[in-house]
C-alpha cells in the first residue's frame, strides 16, 4: 500500500485536495491528523487532563448557562481552541516552548491513532492512503510516505487571504502568527521537488478550484502508473515482499531528508 503524505501550510488548500482525493473516482481513505488531534484531546482523554495541567483553566469553555462548569457531561469542559492557540501559535520564545510542550502531548498520541487507522486500510486492501499531516516533514511522517504531496501557494497574499475569509473570528494579527508558527510553504515545496521525480508532487493552488481539482487529478494519474495493481496485489499476498518495498521507501527518504539537510548547510553557508 502506496502511503501519499499530503501536506501545506495554514490556508494552502490541504483540506480541499483532501476531499478531492477522498471523491470518486479517486476514493482513497484519508488519515487527517488534524481530526485525530482533536480526538485526542477530547474531555476525559489523558491528552486533555495533561493540557489543563500545564495551561490551567484558562483554556476551557467558559462557564456560562449552557456550559456547566464540569461540562456537558461531567468529564470536563471542551478546550478553548481559539484562546489555546493564542497560547501556542507564534514566534516569541515564550509561544514556542508552550507550542513544544502542547505538540509533546498531542503528537504522540496522534501517532498511535494513525498507525492504528493505517492498519486498518491495509487490511480492506486499499492500493494507496492519504496522510493527511500538516507538520509531515517536522514529525517525520515524510520517511514513510512513498510520495508527498505540498499544497502550496506562490503569493503570501493569496493565503493569508483565504485564511481570513474562511476563519472569519482571527484577527489580522491572529492569522499573521498563525502563519508565522509554520515553515514556509514555499520552502516545503522546495523540499518535496528534491525528492525527485515520482516522489515528490507541488501542487500549486493561486488559481481556482476547478484548476486545482485538474492538477490533482493529473497527478494523482501518474502516481497511479508508479504504483500498478499487480504490485499493490503482490505486497499484500505476499508480505515479505510489502515489507521489502516498505524498508526500501525508508531508506530512500532518510537518503533524501540528508540530501535536503546538506544542501540547507550548503545555502547557509553562502549567506
Ligand atoms: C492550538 C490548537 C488547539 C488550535 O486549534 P484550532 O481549532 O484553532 O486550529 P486547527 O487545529 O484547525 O489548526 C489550524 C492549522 O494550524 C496549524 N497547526 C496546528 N497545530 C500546529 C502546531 N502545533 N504547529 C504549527 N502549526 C500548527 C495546522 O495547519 C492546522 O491545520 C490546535 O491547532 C492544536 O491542538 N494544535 C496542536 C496539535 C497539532 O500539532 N496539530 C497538527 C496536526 S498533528
Ligand atoms: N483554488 C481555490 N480557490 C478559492 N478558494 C480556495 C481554493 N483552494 C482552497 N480554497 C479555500 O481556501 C480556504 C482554505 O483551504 P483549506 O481549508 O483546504 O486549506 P488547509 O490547507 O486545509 O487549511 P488548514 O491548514 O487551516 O486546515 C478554504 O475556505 C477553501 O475553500
Amino acid at each position: 500500500m502506496l502511503f501519499i503524505g499530503l501536506t501545506g501550510s495554514i490556508a494552502t488548500g490541504k483540506s480541499t485536495v483532501s476531499s478531492i482525493l477522498s471523491s470518486p473516482p479517486h476514493s482513497l481513505p484519508i488519515i487527517d491528523a488534524d481530526i485525530l488531534a482533536r480526538k485526542v484531546v477530547e474531555p476525559g482523554t489523558s491528552g486533555y487532563r495533561a493540557i489543563v495541567k500545564y495551561f490551567g483553566p484558562d483554556i476551557l469553555v467558559p462557564v456560562s448557562e449552557s456550559m456547566p462548569a464540569d461540562g456537558p457531561d461531567g468529564k470536563g469542559r471542551p478546550l478553548n481552541r481559539p484562546a489555546l492557540g493564542r497560547r501556542v501559535f507564534g514566534n516569541s520564545e515564550e509561544r514556542k516552548r508552550d507550542r513544544e510542550v502542547l505538540n509533546n502531548i498531542v503528537h504522540p498520541a496522534v501517532r498511535r491513532e494513525v498507525y492504528r487507522s493505517i492498519f486498518r486500510s491495509y487490511v480492506k486492501g486499499h492500493w494507496a492512503v492519504v496522510l493527511d499531516v500538516p507538520l509531515l516533514f517536522e514529525s517525520g511522517w515524510d520517511r514513510l510516505s512513498g510520495v508527498v504531496m505540498v499544497v502550496a501557494v506562490r503569493d503570501p497574499e493569496v493565503q493569508m487571504r483565504r485564511l481570513r475569509q474562511r476563519d472569519r473570528h482571527l484577527s489580522k494579527e491572529d492569522a499573521q502568527n498563525r502563519v508565522l508558527s509554520q515553515t514556509d510553504v514555499r520552502l516545503k515545496a522546495k523540499r518535496c521537488e528534491a525528492r525527485g521525480k515520482g516522489k515528490g508532487v507541488v501542487i500549486w493552488n493561486d488559481g481556482s478550484k476547478e484548476e486545482l481539482q485538474a492538477n490533482v487529478d493529473a497527478a494523482l494519474a501518474e502516481i497511479r502508473k508508479g504504483s500498478p495493481p499487480w504490485w499493490n496485489w503482490l505486497c499484500l499476498l505476499v508480505p515479505p515482499v510489502g515489507v521489502a518495498a516498505g524498508a526500501w521507501v525508508y531508506w530512500q527518504n532518510i537518503r533524501a531528508n540528508k540530501r535536503w539537510k546538506e544542501m540547507e548547510l550548503d545555502e547557509k553557508s553562502k549567506l
